[in-house]
């Protein structure tokens, strides 16, 4: 079975309930928002999705399999992750930081990079390629031997998509992509983030983990909404919008599509 599947998850801190039962699906195609009030259990959530944090119970598959425990198993079954703020090696360029995305990818000529042999060369320039290519899909190639101190924080999140997307992920997590941006720079992402399935020979599946209500509404085909843990509405952005555990939620807060 293709997707993310998570049924009956819980978490606990001490006496706290973070998440209660929480059930979730990102089929192959779509993008799929998880919002909520503050404290809610979204961070928790993605952090468990991750291996970060380990559920009290529950079950969470990705195409069948069971999730790993650690982050760094994350790659080899199709998924990457960004996370909030920017995260990028400062020590590498930009180029540098997209290409270390893909070596997963690159797994195969590994081998003959370790001993020496001529394929790694010929590695090492496809996978630049590469990289620079998916710079220049996010518009973003202009910086590709810059730093990261010296990237304007909205090219710095773009980067770390670029990074995160070299691993050719089925599935592709996002934790606050649009945190600390501005309005034009929330609409420019928005549009990069529902062209992502679409993507020509390497489309995936996206999980939205979002505080911005107005980009959720507008990219994502499903949205769940949390509240103190449980799951208090699911379905499309226009079902979402008029529901009224969510208002509530927002405490009577205009959910606007
Ligand atoms: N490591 C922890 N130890 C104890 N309690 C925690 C821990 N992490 C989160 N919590 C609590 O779990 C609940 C869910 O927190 P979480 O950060 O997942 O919510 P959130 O929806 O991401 O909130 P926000 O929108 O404010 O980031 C909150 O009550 C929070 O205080």
């Amino acid at each position: 079975m293709g997707g993310l599947r998570l049924r009956g998850v819980d978490v606990h801190f001490g006496g706290l309930v973070a998440l209660d039962g929480v059930d979730l699906d990102v089929t192959p195609g779509q993008v799929v928002g998880v919002i909520g009030p503050n404290g809610a259990g979204k961070t928790t959530l993605f952090n468990v999705i991750c291996g970060i944090q380990r559920p009290r119970r529950g079950e969470l598959t990705f195409e069948g399999r069971p999730l790993p425990r650690r982050p760094h198993g994350l790659t080899r079954l199709g998924i990457a992750r960004t996370l909030q703020g920017v995260g990028l090696f400062a020590g590498l360029t930009v180029l540098e930081n997209v290409v270390t995305g893909a070596t997963a990818d690159a797994r195969a000529g590994l081998g003959a990079a370790l001993l020496g042999l001529p394929r790694a060369g010929r590695d090492e320039r496809c996978l630049r390629d590469a990289a620079r290519a998916l710079l220049a899909e996010l518009g973003v190639d202009d910086y590709a031997d810059a730093y990261p101190t010296t990237l304007p924080y909205a090219v710095g999140k773009r980067v770390a998509l670029a990074r995160a997307l070299a691993a050719r992920p089925r599935l592709l997590l996002l934790d606050e992509p649009a945190g600390g941006l501005s309005e034009a720079e929330v609409d420019e992402l928005g549009e990069l983030i529902a062209a992502l399935p679409a993507r020509a020979d390497a489309g995936c599946a996206v999980l939205l983990v979002e505080h911005h209500m107005d980009l959720v509404m507008r990219v994502c085909d499903e949205v769940t909404v949390l509240d103190f843990g449980r799951v208090i509405a699911a379905g499309p952005p226009d079902r979402i919008a008029d529901d009224p555990a969510v208002i509530e939620a927002y405490l009577g807060e205009a959910v606007t599509t």
